[in-house]
């Protein structure tokens, strides 16, 4: 991936003076703005000692240090059999900890409502004008209300409850397995956007257990401003407001639908489910993503839909390359709200194709990685029996990834390779801004103060007071 990724795009949603998105070189099998550089390009921040075992110090980088212009600069680095090496050296030193953020999802139909409370009061999710935001945690409250009856009727008929927090755990399990296979010994936890556990008792653990060295990975293949940069918003004031967590290293793996591992096993998947037809060549590839507001994409820059559709290019490329020449086609499910999301719209192009005479059909969720209330209620459900109305004969749905061994694999990968790019998340910069601004707010209301006490009605009545 290359640094543009960093648009300029995401930089109205950053608070001033707060944690700037790491930048990200280029390499090979690399995940999406995961900073790797040498010991050089580190400014220090690994000191080889004599012995060939690598200490940390932890030094307050300040991002603006262009990190990725230094890795740029110094040829070959962060391969992944270097980056390897550097962690099996990091470990006696090192308290590793891996951190997967997710969404969350209503454990019992009693959570319904509070946790669609949790989902619309982000701003993330909707996002009001500024002179408006007061009126965030009232619109949640309604919108909550009104759509919980909806919400509560999918939830049933999944069972009762998201299956989340369960498989995010299972998930949790395997990647801390992979990586103690591969000779790294880590503590995995599971932050939740929505509901249980939630991020902020992921990092109150994350401080018990005195990690010493982070990694943020985010259950999201593709990024968007909805889902990992909520989470990772949240992250951020986590780390600003606690000195010892400020000074932790932390690496970010913004978004890796662009991983080999990852794009191989969807290939997989879908390789195994279209041998279910009778007829595989003739059967339709249906991708179906969660769709976004396309003003996310068009006035915020969020990279989802580029993504997403790199993303689909490179599953297609991979099952061309495996002899498989199937049609396929994007479209967006799950829109809520009266606004315009990513088209085509699931629901229409189901239709459509159906109308056309297109007999088979695959769907493939693909901006998630566990079954959930969309696969399980929406797509199971829901877009089947549409997809049978309008006139597809043979359905299937290629299932989530959820512990599918070479896709766990691959994210311990992704987390090892991660981690020689870990940096304390707040810069000095923004230190010395709040600093800064503290200096300032004291001066003019000092001067302030000093006005008000010395004007002759406060004067006099100061006076009268105390005499
Ligand atoms: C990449 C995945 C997702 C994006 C992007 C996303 C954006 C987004 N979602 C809503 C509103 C709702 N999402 C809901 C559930 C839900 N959303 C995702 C994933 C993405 N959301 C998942 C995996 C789930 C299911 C969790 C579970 O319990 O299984 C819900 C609640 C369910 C419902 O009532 O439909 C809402 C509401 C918005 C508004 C949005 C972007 C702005
Ligand atoms: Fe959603």
């Amino acid at each position: 991936m290359e640094a543009t990724t960093l648009s300029a795009g995401f930089r109205p949603l950053l608070k001033p003076g707060g944690y700037r998105f790491p930048r990200s070189c280029s390499q090979r099998n690399s995940s999406s703005l995961v900073r790797c550089h040498s010991k050089e390009a580190s400014g220090g921040f690994i000191k080889p000692k004599p012995e060939g075992s690598i200490a940390i110090t932890h030094r307050k980088l300040s991002f603006k240090t262009n990190v990725f212009e230094q890795a740029r600069s110094v040829s070959g680095d962060c391969s992944y059999d270097d980056a390897t090496a550097k962690t099996r050296s990091h470990v006696a030193e090192d308290k590793i900890g891996v951190l997967l953020l997710n969404l969350g999802g209503p454990e019992t139909l009693n959570d319904v409502q509070p946790f669609l409370y949790n989902l619309f009061a982000d701003p993330d999710i909707i996002r009001l004008p500024r002179p408006f935001q007061f009126l965030q945690g009232t619109i949640a409250k309604f919108i909550s209300v009104v759509r919980a009856p909806k919400s509560k009727e999918g939830y049933a008929a999944i069972g009762g409850g998201s299956p989340l927090r369960k498989i995010t755990d299972e998930q949790a399990d395997a990647i801390r397995m992979a990586l103690e296979a591969k000779n790294i010994s880590a503590n995995v936890y599971v932050g939740m956007r929505y509901w249980f556990p939630f991020t902020e008792e992921a990092v109150q653990q994350i401080k018990k257990d005195k990690i010493t060295r982070l990694v943020v990975l985010p259950l999201y293949p593709q990024y968007s401003i909805s889902t990992t940069g909520s989470s990772i918003r949240v992250l951020q004031d986590l780390f600003r407001k606690d000195p010892y967590l400020a000074g932790v290293p932390v690496a970010i793996i913004q978004s890796w639908y662009q991983r080999r591992g990852y794009v191989n096993s969807m290939a997989d998947l879908i390789e195994k489910e279209l041998q279910k037809f009778s007829d595989p060549n003739e059967v339709m590839i249906f991708f179906s993503a969660h769709g976004v507001p396309v003003s996310y994409v068009e006035n915020a820059g969020d990279p989802y839909q580029k993504q997403m559709e790199e993303c689909i290019d490179l599953i297609m490329d991979e099952l061309k390359s495996r002899g498989v020449l199937n049609d396929h086609k994007l479209a967006y499910q799950s829109r809520v709200g009266p606004v315009q999301w990513l088209k085509p719209y699931t629901d229409e192009v189901l239709v459509d194709l159906g109308k056309k005479g297109v007999k088979s059909l695959l769907a493939v969720p693909v901006s998630f990685v566990s079954e959930h209330i969309e696969t399980l209620e929406e797509i199971d459900m829901e877009y089947r029996e549409l997809a049978l109305e309008s006139g597809v004969e043979n359905w299937g749905r290629v299932p989530a990834l959820g512990l599918t061994a070479s896709f766990i694999t691959d994210l311990a990968d992704a987390v090892i390779e991660s981690l020689p790019s870990a940096e304390a998340m707040v810069s000095e910069d923004s230190e010395s801004s709040d600093v800064f601004s503290y200096i300032v707010k004291m001066f003019f209301g000092s001067i302030l103060a000093f006005v008000l006490l010395l004007s002759p009605k406060m004067f006099h009545a100061f006076r009268n007071h105390l005499i």
